[in-house]
């Protein structure tokens, strides 16, 4: 009796670990699908000088949907068209650290569509890294459209500036060197609350509360607030994960449910958006 109950237990252990392995795998496998690709076609578009991508290799880009294959996700890259100026950007950043940081071709295509549909013309990125994302917004803002870009890093901004200005839209982004929670603050104060159309949320995971009411201060209604990795390469989904950056956006996700001033939608975009407009 006592040795089959022995063997239930050790059997149990054995499941149990073959679980937490198999999680382990899937997050992995997901953030080590790495995919890139050239430009092989131009076509005109109401974006700048925009491109077809045309194969997966390479590692500079991040992130796609758990759900989507690899060759589901090959096929998305070959029908986004990527303006030639970004994909100089992206290039340049492959070969440096962080290049996984920055949102993928078809995420950037799609912040650029919603700017474009909301007609937006003052907007706000939380989190630069090299501009990759801020670029794609910038290029379909009209002349006189302004980018609040927050970022605390330098050296970073130093790559977004080179690029804003060969794409000649450096009299668009308002560039705010420092602490984000800061330079929203001296918005906010600035009494610039309710007077942008669109903000992306892009920085440091856990402070994502806090940001994101500010930005909803700073968005007018019918304004959209728009939060990167909100899957966290699936990680938030699941339960065996329980890292304090997990936590966190799980916590934030859970929030958002309920938050009655917005109105969302959690799209499987790169590694999950949640668009919130304001109500
Ligand atoms: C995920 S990357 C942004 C990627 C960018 N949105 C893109 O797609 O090209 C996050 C960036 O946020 C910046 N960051 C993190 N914490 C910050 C803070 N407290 N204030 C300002 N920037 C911060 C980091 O330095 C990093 O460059």
């Amino acid at each position: 009796m006592q040795t089959t109950l022995c063997f239930e237990r050790i059997f149990c252990v054995l499941i149990a670990f073959l679980n937490v392995l198999k999680n382990v795998l899937v997050v992995s496998s997901v953030r080590s699908r790495r995919s890139g690709g050239s430009i092989i076609a131009s076509s005109s578009d109401n974006t700048p000088a925009a491109g077809l991508i045309s194969s997966i290799n390479n590692e500079q880009i991040g992130k796609h949907s758990a759900h989507l294959t690899d060759q589901l996700y090959q096929y998305i890259l070959q029908h986004t068209r990527e303006p030639e100026i970004l994909q100089q950007l992206r290039e340049e950043t492959a070969a440096l650290p962080g290049s996984q940081m920055q949102v993928s071709p078809d995420q950037a295509q799609f912040l650029a569509m919603l700017v474009q549909i909301m007609g937006a013309e003052r907007c706000i990125e939380v989190g630069v890294f090299h501009g990759y994302s801020s670029l794609a917004v910038a290029l379909v803002l009209p002349d006189w459209g302004r980018l609040v870009a927050c970022e605390r890093d330098e050296r970073c901004l130093d790559i977004a500036r080179k690029y804003y200005e060969r794409a000649g839209v450096t009299h668009k982004v308002d560039v705010r060197h420092g602490l984000a929670m800061d330079s929203l603050q001296y918005l906010l104060d600035n009494g610039e609350g309710g007077s942008y159309d669109f903000a992306f949320l892009d920085a440091d995971k856990r402070m994502y509360h806090q940001y994101y009411e500010m930005l909803l201060q700073l968005v007018r209604c019918n304004g959209l607030v728009v939060v990167d990795n909100i899957l966290w390469y699936g990680r938030t989904a699941n339960p065996l994960v329980a890292d304090k950056r997990t936590q966190s956006l799980r916590d934030f996700n859970q929030f958002l449910l309920s938050d009655e001033r917005v109105c969302i939608s959690m799209v499987p975009i790169g590694d999950g958006m949640t668009l919130c407009r304001k109500r």
